[in-house]
């Protein structure tokens, strides 16, 4: 099938409140609008050019030829933010509304298989704020730009040498070796020097060094709201992947749950350490899912699941893939919304049924602001793959015996994207790492008595 748009069929009027799931080229290059009817459309328009096999499943969805309106309105409104000189064909993503709780009944199942099938499609879903978390946000975002026009002595003192929370200025962030220009604070678990797991110097775990009470309390209000909003997705993800009920929450008990706050630079405005128009370089994330809110100026990209793009970043670095390849699809700025895109333990819990979501991110003509919250299993917590549901996916048992440490995993991709941090220095310098290896830091039962050799 050479389907040019597809509609989603509602399985639940109320939940999909927009039910367009199209897409057309990017906004460069000229554009030949065909015949009218759709039938032909230009190359860039059909959805398998991106080079994506036309195996995925389609959604439940029922084809729809766009129509020229459809396609002028795509390139010249939501395409229109694009970062100029990228290369991308633009998005148009259904919106999810997630109900108030789950119960499990057959709408929330039916919403369930819809946001499977989406990310195995699109690789990213987008969800409708509630009231309240417009309000979160909108008062996060406001702190967020409060933070970052601080002096550059009074941002660099946000450091802490044991957690990785804190201020990371532009150029100091580190993908694929070379420097992005995003500007970052970022939130750990806000663990105090007497809580047992810092005494006893777990990697990565510290104060999260606040400058004011200003930044720390409408941050802690939004992202406690999208910890409540993560545990709901990954119910109704249970439910899509035909799972029982806890597979994969069962992990995020005490989950490592961390958030971005990011801005990045208009393009004529860098410090010179990075690469031109480059914002973050393409990689994925860590762990189960990043659920994020940007403002009006756009700037992300993602790529699809592929056939022919299979990585394991917990294996072996999936950074920098394909950053100046084609087949980028750009997520424009949408009102109201969360994007919501995989990280690599969801992938290594489905045995690739999901994929993590690879992404990068582009400097436009204007500052952006972006808070990037990360749902994650427990510092402690050992993956290992699911053995139902997920399409029947499989991987032999012997395989995967050892599973996926998450603390490891988080702790060698923040070594490595901040290799001059202090926290890095002093997790060598005291030989932290190897804490990784012990029972302890490998059980999510216990709350291990404190250790202070
Ligand atoms: O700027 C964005 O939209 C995404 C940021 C991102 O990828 C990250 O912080 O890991
Ligand atoms: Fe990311």
């Amino acid at each position: 099938m050479s389907c040019l748009a597809t509609r989603s069929v509602l399985p639940l009027g109320r939940r999909l409140i927009t039910s367009r799931a199209r897409l057309s080229t990017a906004a460069l290059g000229s554009l030949d609008i065909g015949s009218g009817n759709g039938m032909s459309m230009p190359p860039g328009f059909n959805i398998d050019v991106a080079g994506q096999p036309n195996k995925q499943p389609r959604i439940q969805s029922s084809s729809k030829i766009a129509t020229v309106a459809d396609k002028i309105h795509a390139r010249d409104d939501l395409g229109k933010t694009m970062p100029p000189s990228f290369k991308a064909q633009v998005a148009h993503l259904d919106t999810f509304e997630l109900p108030e709780k789950i119960t499990g009944s057959a709408s929330d199942r039916a919403l369930g298989k819809a946001i499977i099938d989406t990310w195995r499609y699109e690789g990213i879903i987008q969800i409708a704020q509630s009231d309240l978390q417009k309000k979160l946000w909108n008062d996060a975002k406001a702190a967020s730009k409060r933070f970052f026009r601080k002096p550059a002595a009074e941002k660099a003192a946000c450091v802490d040498s044991q957690s990785y929370a804190g201020y990371i200025a532009s150029g100091e962030e580190v993908t694929d070796g070379i420097a992005d220009y995003s500007e970052i604070f970022t939130i750990t678990k806000d663990l105090d020097l007497e809580e047992p797991r810092v005494r006893a110097k777990w990697p990565c775990h510290g104060p999260c060094p606040w400058p004011d009470v200003e930044m720390k309390e409408p941050m802690m209000r939004y992202v406690d709201n999208l910890g409540l909003e993560g545990e709901k997705i990954l119910q109704l993800a249970e439910f899509g992947l035909g799972v029982a009920p806890g597979t994969l929450t069962q992990y995020t008990r005490d989950g490592w749950h961390h958030t971005r706050v990011l801005r990045f630079p208009p393009r004529n405005a860098t410090n010179g350490k990075g690469k031109e128009g480059r914002g973050i370089g393409s990689h994925t994330d860590y762990g189960l899912l990043v659920i994020a809110a940007q403002d009006d100026v756009g700037g992300l990209f993602i790529r699809r699941p592929r056939d022919d793009e299979k990585f394991a970043n917990w294996q072996k670095s999936a950074a920098g893939h394909k950053e100046d390849a084609d087949g980028w699809f750009y997520i424009p700025p949408v009102e109201g919304v969360h994007t919501v895109i995989l990280g690599d333990m969801m992938q290594y819990l489905t045995n690739n049924y999901l994929t993590a979501t690879p992404h990068k991110v582009g400097l436009n003509t204007r500052e952006r602001f972006v808070i990037a919250y990360f749902h994650e299993p427990s510092f402690q917590a050992v993956i290992k793959p699911i053995n139902e549901g997920c399409g029947g996916m499989r991987t032999a048992p012997e395989q995967t015996e050892e599973g996926v440490h998450y603390g490891t995993h988080f702790t060698n991709m923040f070594m490595r994207n901040y290799p001059d941090r202090i926290t890095t220095k002093r997790l060598l310098a005291e030989n932290r790492y190897a804490k990784l290896s012990k029972p302890e830091l490998r059980t999510m039962d216990v709350m291990p008595a404190p250790q202070l050799d």
